[in-house]
């Protein structure tokens, strides 16, 4: 953990970071080639003309011909930077510079900052409203209270884009979200609670607004700042918005106002809140202390007197980390995608509750490991989901564009929302496209999966992940008392209706024993060996379930080697007739999908298995939305060196020139000219490859199996598999350190190999 004297990054670091390479945090693409003269005569003078003059006469148009739509300006006069305080225009750029990327990290929102050189109210207004056209939103950001009361009202009162001062709505959403939380952990109703909030400035009054519509008794909060309680009758350093807030009482310092108190919510300055203070907070207390950079307390300071407390800061480097990065990029983006003409309280309060709903589901495993691999589960730790966690983009753009058409200021209202979802997805994760198809067929047709190992932690996450993606019914193999522990060990001990087999108690477990009998009396086994087996191994029962129709596929592999877990399921189902069964990666980049097989069975495959092979893979790409292009690979490219080596692969190509099969195939080749189309026409003009090769036969298990795992742990993009291919039911063997997303993956793929191609 952290304090704030040892900071976890020093100033040095982050001054050279800001300053490395192209000095600060952003830079302009564009979207459009400029390489040609016909390029630039399109993009600009003669043919920008005629955007020009379409949006003259409709300028609602300016969004589908300009980059207005997603377009956000982080706006500063840098009057209140951080808890920093007002260090000007100029040196607010690097926070702004900062918020802006985070709006393209985490949602895809352009955002350009604009720091604006003036202390006056209506310069600043005046100056951000003429800027408006080029904009789909306004993000004010670090702009001292109570100026920005007045900016912001009157922006929303002249704009019809939505304007938005994060330090206040952002702050609220995400306080509020993380006060829901807290609040459900230490057993208090909302309405109950009695809430201190330190600072009465942007952040502190939209806190106390927003923690009043969402349930606070307004009489239970008490505002303070430099001044102390802000009480009835003050009239030393007042404003209307503090005024909204004074309450009887006699309370004056902020020590007589926490006294006793659930809740303190910091957001004034480091160091503001003493040891003293939290010792007199009621039992359980929910602490705060959200000033940025350094908190009003730290964490370990809490603790030192406190054991009892839940604790937040602003801060990435603890846990709890409540900070408005959770919301702008969320909020915008959904504001932006129904083209909203404001961001209303019903908004800010479904994001604000979609938020804490988030926090409450299952982590995946890559977002642990995002974290060092801290376990993160919804409790005191806990409170609120992470920056890092990719369901975000899905879950809080979507809660915001459906409260702004329910509240009537969505002008361009989603019709399809699973579809906008899927393009939510894609925005940041380059193979939601490529499988998303598959899945949604799944989803369509939701099928029933085992999961052989059911007792397994990473299992047990996978089936609920699969049933909450809408795969279809997971069903478990396991001892049932194991399996509930362990939910209950994973923070999911309600999940009470998943279905769990225990072998040995099954109703099935006589049929299965026949079958497998059936298969394997003339291969030495007696029928209390079968009976043994289907009782003791959970593959062997899992594969039972599959050949016997009670499920329509399996997943296993994470307790047991490949060729293990192979050999257990190859005892109760066979290859398809006339078909080679061998292992297939996927990898999958955002401008790429490559298919590289066999990457797990044939050691040194003959010219006939090649062919199989890449038929097999061929069929399989195709069933996956992608058009085959079968490069057969080698170290040198059409008989250029003729080691025999290279026979079985150069052989294969008249194997497959034999059975005329209907799609592009050549070889043999190396690896650079099958994926490099210039190379390829330059060199080797004859080839018969329309374009980039995309299934990729390997001579031999090895160069398979080791390109494959060089692609996944060097190359930016996920390789999904191995798939297992050819077995006549679906079955996949996920590798032994698969995550609970592989497992849910192949178990999807499974679910798909199920359905009728
Ligand atoms: N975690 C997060 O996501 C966010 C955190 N913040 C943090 O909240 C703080 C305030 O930001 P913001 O609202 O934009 O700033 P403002 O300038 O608008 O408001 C600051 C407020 O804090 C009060 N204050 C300052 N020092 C103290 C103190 N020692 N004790 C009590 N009150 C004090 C001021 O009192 P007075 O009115 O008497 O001057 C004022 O009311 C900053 O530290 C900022 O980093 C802000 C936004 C988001
Ligand atoms: C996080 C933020 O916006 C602030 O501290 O001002
Ligand atoms: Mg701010």
């Amino acid at each position: 953990m952290a304090d704030s004297d040892t900071k976890r990054v020093t100033d040095e670091e982050a001054l050279l970071l800001h300053a490395s390479g192209r000095p600060g945090k952003l830079e302009i693409t564009a979207t459009k080639p400029l390489t040609t003269q016909r390029d630039l005569s399109l993009a600009y003078s003669p043919g920008v003309a005629a955007p020009c003059l379409r949006i003259h006469e409709d300028p609602s148009t300016a969004y589908d011909y300009t980059a207005k739509g997603n377009l956000v300006a982080v706006v500063s006069n840098g009057t209140a930077v951080l808890g920093l305080g007002d260090l000007g225009a100029l040196a607010a750029k690097p926070v702004m510079e900062g918020k802006a990327v985070l709006f393209k990290r985490f949602a895809d929102v352009d955002g350009v900052d604009l720091c604006v050189d003036t202390r006056d109210v209506d310069a600043l207004v005046n100056c951000v409203r003429y800027l408006g056209p080029s904009f789909g939103g306004i993000n004010l950001e670090d702009i001292k209270a109570p100026d920005c009361f007045i900016i912001e009202e009157r922006l929303r009162g002249m704009m019809d884009i939505p304007v938005f001062h994060d330090d206040q709505h952002g702050t609220a959403i995400i306080a509020a979200a993380g006060l829901i939380n807290a609040c459900d952990i230490t057993g208090r109703a909302i309405g109950d609670v009695k809430l201190v909030v330190n600072g009465a400035g942007a952040a502190g009054i939209a806190c106390a607004e927003l923690f009043a519509v969402m349930g606070v008794k307004r009489e239970n909060i008490v505002l303070c700042d430099t001044k102390g309680v802000v009480y009835r009758g003050r009239t030393e350093g007042m404003n209307q918005w503090k005024s909204a807030f004074a309450v009887e009482t006699d309370a004056r310092t902020l020590a007589d106002a926490v006294a006793g108190s659930d809740v303190f919510i910091g957001l004034s300055a480091k160091g503001a809140m003493t040891p003293a203070m939290v010792k007199s907070m009621a039992a359980k207390p929910i602490i705060f202390a959200l000033a940025n950079p350094d908190p009003e307390i730290t964490p370990e300071e809490v603790r030192a007197v406190r054991s009892d407390a839940i604790i937040a800061t602003g801060r990435s480097d603890y846990p709890n980390q409540v900070n408005n990065v959770l919301g702008f990029p969320y909020i915008f983006r959904g504001a932006l995608d129904v083209r909203a003409t404001t961001i209303n309280e019903t908004m800010k309060v479904a994001a604000a509750k979609a938020l804490a709903a988030l926090a409450r589901e299952d982590v995946p495993d890559e977002v642990d490991a995002a974290y060092s691999g801290r376990r993160l589960r919804y409790g005191p730790e806990y409170i609120i989901p992470v920056p890092f966690d990719p369901r975000l983009i899905v879950t809080v753009p979507t809660a915001v564009a459906q409260a702004a058409m329910e509240s009537g200021v969505a002008r361009k209202p989603i019709v399809d929302l699973a579809g906008y979802k899927h393009n939510l997805r894609m925005r940041l994760d380059p193979t939601a496209d490529s499988l998303e198809l598959i899945l949604e067929k799944v989803r369509a047709k939701p099928r029933r999966v085992v999961f052989a190992e059911g007792e397994e932690e990473r299992t047990i996450r996978a089936a609920l992940a699969f049933r909450n993606a809408g795969f279809g019914t997971p069903v478990l193999i396991g001892r049932e008392e194991v399996v509930r522990e362990r939910l209950a060990a994973i923070g999911q001990p309600g999940v009470g209706d998943l279905e769990i087999h225990n072998a040995r108690l099954s109703d099935a477990n006589r049929r299965y024993t026949d079958h497998l009998y059936r298969r394997q009396q003339r291969r030495g086994a007696l029928h209390r060996d079968c009976q043994r087996m289907v009782n003791q191994d959970r593959n062997v029962f899992a594969a039972c379930m599959v050949a016997q129709g009670d499920a329509h596929a399996m997943v296993t592999g994470l307790t047991r080697s490949f060729p293990v877990a192979f050999e257990e399921v190859s005892r109760v189902i066979d290859p398809k007739v006339g078909e080679r069964v061998f292992g297939l990666n996927v990898f999958v980049t955002r401008h790429r999908t490559v298919f590289i097989a066999d990457t797990t069975v044939h050691v040194r495959p003959d010219a006939e298995t090649l062919a199989d092979i890449a038929v097999l893979s061929a069929a399989k790409a195709r069933q996956m939305g992608h058009e085959p292009r079968v490069a057969l690979l080698s170290f040198s490219n059409f008989g250029q060196n003729q080691h025999s080596v290279g026979n079985a692969t150069r052989e294969a190509v008249g194997v497959l020139d034999s059975r005329r099969v209907d799609f592009e195939y050549d070889g043999e080749m190396s690896a650079d000219v099958a994926l490099d189309p210039a190379l390829m026409k330059r060199v080797y003009p004859f080839c018969r490859l329309s374009g980039p090769a995309n299934v990729l036969i390997m001579p031999g298990l090895h160069s398979a199996n080791i390109s494959a795992k060089l692609l996944s742990k060097m190359a930016g993009g996920q390789m999904i598999g191995p798939l297992l291919i050819g077995l006549d039911k679906p079955v996949q063997i996920v590798p032994m350190g698969a995550s609970v997303n592989d497992i849910v993956t192949l178990a999807a793929l499974a679910a798909h190999d199920s359905l009728p191609w």
